[in-house]
């Protein structure tokens, strides 16, 4: 079947779960582009200024998905959010949401330097499954992968995987 585009992929996860770190060993060994949408953010001022209770930019969600637009429309891209309810759900072809278990997740956020209550607020989303859900919500379940990221075998398994993934997506 002759694809009408190349596969966008949507890498999420709560914050420390693995997304960027994924993401580029993808990029690396295949033609997706790699999309960091929090930089685009920063970058492009796609915020409405900075929300001091949750220590990040308050983004704008309009302002993002018209920037990404002509990219994402080509195809060929891997997007890397902490979120993915807000996308339209024609970019993707692929959702990987990542997860951690909380006292690894703890340890990586604790080493990033988060404020306690930061850390707190994610390991909760965490514990709460608030980004697998939102997944499941916003696509279709056959969409959805949800894979574990503990350590870097899991790490190595999740990127051999997306990669045989788009291997049959060129072909079938
Ligand atoms: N599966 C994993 N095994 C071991 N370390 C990991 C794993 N995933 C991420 N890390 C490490 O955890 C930290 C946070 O990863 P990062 O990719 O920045 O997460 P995110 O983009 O989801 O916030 C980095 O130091 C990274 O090397």
């Amino acid at each position: 079947m002759v694809k009408p585009r190349p596969p966008n992929i949507l890498i999420t996860g709560t914050p420390g779960t693995g997304k960027s770190t994924t993401a580029e060993a993808i990029a690396e060994s295949s033609s997706l582009r790699y999309i960091n949408v929090g930089d685009w953010v920063k970058q492009g001022s796609l915020h409405s200024g900075w929300d001091d209770e949750h220590d990040c930019f308050t983004i704008d969600e309009d302002k993002v998905c018209d920037a990404l637009e002509d990219q994402l429309s080509k195809g060929g891209n891997i997007v890397d959010y902490h979120g993915c309810e807000f996308f339209p759900e024609r970019w993707f072809d692929l959702i990987i949401v990542l997860q951690t278990d909380n006292s690894i997740l703890y340890e990586r956020l604790e080493k990033r330097g988060y404020s306690q209550a930061k850390i707190t607020e994610n390991v909760e989303c965490e514990i709460m499954h608030v980004i697998v859900e939102e997944a499941f919500d916003s696509y279709k379940r056959e969409l959805v992968q949800v894979l574990q990221s503990n350590t870097v075998q899991d790490m190595d398994s999740n990127v051999e995987r997306t990669l045989q993934w788009l291997q049959h997506y060129a072909s079938s």
